[in-house]
């Protein structure tokens, strides 16, 4: 809680029930309850992109800002959605990146605000269409995870991608940096993890394992559908958060199969086999877990698992030539204003006879990470 930055002084003294002395094109308010939320601005002070003034303290606050942020706002229009979040529309874009959201009193929201003790906002980008579900895999270390998402991966390299976590465990002789995961400390993942950064992280056979926003956003970005190899926890932290995935348990036919396999495979010290095993055990009794896993696959004889597990994701050797993403782009004009009916949002363009509605209906997900499901119309009047 601060005091009120310099540049708001003069605003702060003319009074406010006129309203706020914006910087025009830069600077645009929004009123939620006590609150105005001041978005853009290109000063030092609000370099954040956000200053909110809390009408019941009078004072000016600067929030803990999360989440990727919209480059230099200019021109943008905003409109409260079910007081929990600010949609905001960037004029005269031709990229993706024209919808934006300002999450300000969403469930993640008020999560953060324990955290951080702070008043927080998110940012979450807008994508128009949507992908298909992530697939999140887990199961004991040798089970055959790794080796069914190869496969599915060199079957169909256009549909799926992998989320490339991260770790503090040693990268084994054939693993690439970025590629297999991205190695990394103790330290800096604690960092990271401390910033938000992570959709989910966990503690595994004495190492720390996690999934950065990032890493999702960018298989989805590129239009392709996720495929997350992480532990029961890690599954667990997902199922509770925003990302709608589908959640496959990979079992071996036996204890003892599974033994074997961390042998052959060669990649881990006795000790480091025999931590693995015992650690399978209690994996394997929260794999039935009731509600956590929505498929179950014996991993017994590896090409019969593939085709059981092709189908439980309902693909077939025809399906590999085509991306599964319907992503658009968004082409918007200079001089743009919205107005809101219900769920859709009708996007003037300036005096031309064509409006554009952004419809929210489907809308899902949101931060930390992407809004995803709009879908745009052009609209005759
Ligand atoms: N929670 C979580 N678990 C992960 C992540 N990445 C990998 N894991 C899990 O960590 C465990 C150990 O992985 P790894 O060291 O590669 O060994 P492997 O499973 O024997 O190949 C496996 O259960 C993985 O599914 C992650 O980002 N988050
Ligand atoms: N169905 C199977 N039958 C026999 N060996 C298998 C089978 N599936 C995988 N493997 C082998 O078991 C070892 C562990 O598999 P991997 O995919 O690395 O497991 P994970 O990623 O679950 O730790 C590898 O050497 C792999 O070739």
């Amino acid at each position: 809680m601060g005091e009120a930055p310099a540049l708001f002084v003069d605003d702060v003294q003319k009074g406010f029930s006129n309203g706020f002395d914006l910087k025009q094109d830069f600077e645009k308010s929004v009123v939620v309850g006590h609150k105005t939320y001041v978005i853009g601005g290109t000063d030092e002070l609000t370099s954040s992109g956000v200053c909110i003034f809390d009408k019941l303290t009078g004072e000016w606050v600067i929030p803990t800002v999360l989440g990727t942020k919209p480059e230099l706002l200019k021109g943008h229009s905003c409109v409260l959605l079910n007081k929990d979040r600010i949609l905001i529309i960037k004029e005269n874009c031709k990229s993706n990146e024209s919808v934006w959201f300002l999450e300000v009193d969403t469930q993640f929201i008020r999560d953060q605000k324990k955290k951080f003790e702070t008043e927080v906002v998110a940012w979450s980008k807008g994508v128009i269409g949507n992908v298909d579900q992530p697939i999140v895999i887990s199961g004991p270390s040798g089970v055959g995870k790794g080796t069914l998402i190869n496969m599915l991966m060199n079957e169909f390299p256009t549909m799926f991608g992998f989320s490339v976590s991260h770790t503090t465990r040693a990268p084994r002789e054939k693993e690439q940096n970025g590629v297999h995961y991205h190695f990394t400390t103790h330290v800096v993942m604690e960092e990271d993890i401390k910033s938000g950064k992570f959709l989910e992280f966990a503690a595994v056979h004495g190492n720390l394992y996690g999934t950065s926003i990032e890493a999702v956003d960018m298989v989805a970005d590129a239009g392709k559908r996720c495929i997350l190899d992480i532990d029961v926890q890690g599954a667990r932290s997902v199922r509770a958060s925003s990302l709608e995935a589908i959640f496959i348990f990979v079992r071996p036919p036996s204890f003892e199969d599974l033994e074997k396999r961390l042998r052959a495979r060669g990649t881990e010290t006795e000790g480091q086999i025999q931590k693995r095993l015992r650690n399978a055990k209690a994996e394997l009794e929260e794999g039935n877990s009731p509600g956590l896993f929505d498929h179950i696959l014996v991993n017994d004889d590896i090409e019969a698992c593939y085709e059981r597990l092709k189908n439980i994701l309902g693909i077939s050797e025809s399906m590999n030539a085509a991306p599964v993403t319907t992503s658009k782009v968004l082409d918007l004009p200079v001089d743009l204003s919205l107005s809101k009916i219900n769920e859709k949002i009708l996007i003037n363009r300036g005096d031309a006879e064509q409006k554009v509605v952004l419809d929210l209906s489907s809308m899902k997900g949101g931060a930390p990470g992407r809004t995803r499901g709009l879908d745009t119309y052009a609209f005759d009047h």
